[in-house]
């Protein structure tokens, strides 16, 4: 018998229009409060101003950009830095699990429960038609929220600390996705978004 296979493999969640699945704990070489600190002091980390209706905003989280190419995210062009040894690692694990492979990952550091990110769809058009997006988290456990654009149907799934999301086929086509603020005291959090750019 395989011990490990249940938990492993993604466990699909039912969604209308769009895939996803779902691991608790993606198997790593080191502890999750490791890789969190880890990514905490070794990252460059950033944080952006966005421009809404023409106003200058300071984006509500810390964040950082890996990869072989530049990427235009709510109307930010990042520069991308290169994967470290520590992100190739966490990169390998991610494509074992997903079966999918990745060239570039965002990085964002939710401080604490006041830092967020607005409801948005990962659908830049050098992601590709149907997206295949693998979400790592660490540390503080965030409501994900998903809400469906024309049903507006809303799931809300708690991403713990070492868990794995994996977002394909049409959701981003059809859903949005965001993590909100919450008033309770809450630790740090870091979620990785590993992504193929044409
Ligand atoms: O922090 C999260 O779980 C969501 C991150 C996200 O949606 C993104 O990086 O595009
Ligand atoms: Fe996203």
């Amino acid at each position: 018998m395989d011990l490990f296979s249940s938990s492993t493999s993604l466990t699909p969640i039912p969604v209308r229009d769009g895939e996803l699945g779902w691991l608790a704990q993606l198997p790593l070489p080191w502890p999750n409060e490791e890789v969190l600190a880890r990514l905490v002091a070794e990252t460059d980390w950033r944080q952006e101003t966005i421009v809404v209706y023409g106003k200058r905003h300071l984006q509500p989280r810390l964040s950082a950009w890996h990869g072989e190419k530049g990427y235009r995210y709510s109307g930010l062009q990042l520069a991308p830095l290169p994967f470290t040894p520590l992100l190739d690692t966490l990169r390998r694990a991610v494509e074992n699990a997903t079966g999918r492979s990745y060239n570039s990952v965002l990085l964002n550091y939710y401080r604490d429960g006041r830092d967020s990110m607005g409801m948005h769809s990962d659908d830049e058009p050098e992601l590709g038609k149907e997206p295949a997006i693998a979400s790592l988290s660490f540390g503080a456990t965030r409501s994900f929220i998903l809400r469906h654009k024309v049903t507006k149907e809303t799931l809300k799934l708690p991403l713990g600390d070492g868990s794995l999301l994996f977002m394909a086929g049409a959701l981003q086509t059809h859903w949005l996705h965001g993590i909100n603020k919450s008033s309770r005291p809450l630790g740090a959090r870091i979620n990785l978004t590993f992504r193929k750019i044409d």
